[in-house]
């Protein structure tokens, strides 16, 4: 096998769920440090709901996401700063102040089925010259046909690479493979498609390569895995395999391993796993940021987390919804007694 693909960072804000959005400015210094040593083109920085997340309903941040942003910018040499914006959550004025703190990569994120809520953030960051990337969310709820007319909108919006986001780790291998191929055919050269996976079924790795197979330029990771749910595709891991499939990354593999071990390690308290509320996510099709708002919600009213999210993916809450999985806890109590 040979090609090459780019993998893009995102320690600092899918991380940013598993750290209960408490990354400190030194902690976000150094590991950008470290990643962009390694010739990393994209690292993404933000809250983990994105722009604008650091709230009641998401949790709040420990340090301003720009503050976060700025900070990056002033450590990177080579690699460009991405932010992630929700429309409705973030707004076009948030993204032109990220983009005035010097992110040059906009990652607009819509649930898979309503890419049309996008467009006036695909066209704001186009106009302010950012590079531009479309995050279909919960791409399991949608077939690859569907799938395929949702990034043809962000695409015409001025999306330059749409991603099948795996939100909920539930996608099993051929998922991946079909979902890619069909954005690949729909999109042609209008935009170029990307991977963003999730561990809960232990796929995160394994779906990139099917990814990248099926003609994904752009695949996501995080160091150590850190991200919501049981974590994302461990950069480490996915810069190893891709170089042992002689697949180009431009990425130092040393320089990663070490970022991973001596950098994000030691920050982590708790470290992404696939234990059975994760699992379950993966299996029952639950966005992985609601792991921590149901384990919350388990300590809070006495009920086992898992069954929470068994229920959450019976109801089909997306993101944004995170208040109601409060009201399936209280439920589940009341049932029990
Ligand atoms: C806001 C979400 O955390 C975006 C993401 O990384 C995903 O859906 O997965
Ligand atoms: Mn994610």
């Amino acid at each position: 096998m040979t090609g090459s693909v780019h993998i893009t960072d995102t320690t600092l804000r899918d991380g940013s769920h598993a750290m209960a959005h408490q990354f400190t400015e030194q902690q976000v210094r150094d590991t950008v440090q470290a990643l962009d040593a390694t010739g990393i083109e994209v690292i993404e920085v933000t809250h983990g709901d994105g722009l604008g997340g650091s709230s009641f309903n998401y949790g709040f941040s420990a340090v301003a996401e720009l503050q976060l942003v700025a900070a990056a910018v002033e450590e990177t040499r080579r690699a460009r700063i991405a932010v992630l914006l929700l429309p409705g959550l973030g707004t076009v004025d948030d993204l032109r102040a990220a983009h005035d703190h010097g992110a040059t990569v906009a990652r607009i994120a819509t649930h898979c089925t309503e890419a049309d809520v996008s467009l006036q953030h695909f066209e704001a960051a186009r106009s302010l010259g950012m590079s531009t990337v479309g995050f279909l969310m919960l791409s399991h709820r949608l077939d690859a046909k569907g799938l395929a007319a949702q990034a043809r909108i962000m695409a015409d919006a001025g999306c330059q690479c749409v991603y099948v986001v795996d939100s909920a780790g539930a996608l099993v291998l051929d998922d991946v493979s079909e979902r890619v191929a069909a954005l690949v055919d729909e999109l042609g050269g209008d935009a170029e498609v990307g991977f963003h996976g999730h561990q809960n079924l232990g796929l995160g790795v394994a779906n990139s390569v099917l990814a990248w197979r099926a003609g994904a330029t752009w695949i996501d990771g995080s160091l150590c895995g850190l991200g919501a749910g049981a974590g994302n595709a461990p950069t480490e891991l996915l810069t190893t395999v891709f170089d042992r499939l002689a697949v180009t990354t431009g990425l130092d593999v040393d320089g990663i391993l070490d970022a991973a071990e001596n950098v994000t390690r030691p920050y982590i308290h708790r470290l992404p796993w696939p234990d059975r509320s994760s699992i379950v996510q993966g299996h029952a099709g639950v966005y992985s940021s609601f792991l921590l708002h149901a384990e919350r919600a388990a300590q809070r009213y006495g009920v086992p987390a898992h069954q929470i999210l068994r229920e959450v993916g019976a109801a089909g809450y997306v993101g944004g919804q995170e208040d109601m999985i409060i009201d399936i806890a209280l439920r589940l109590k009341e049932k029990a007694a």
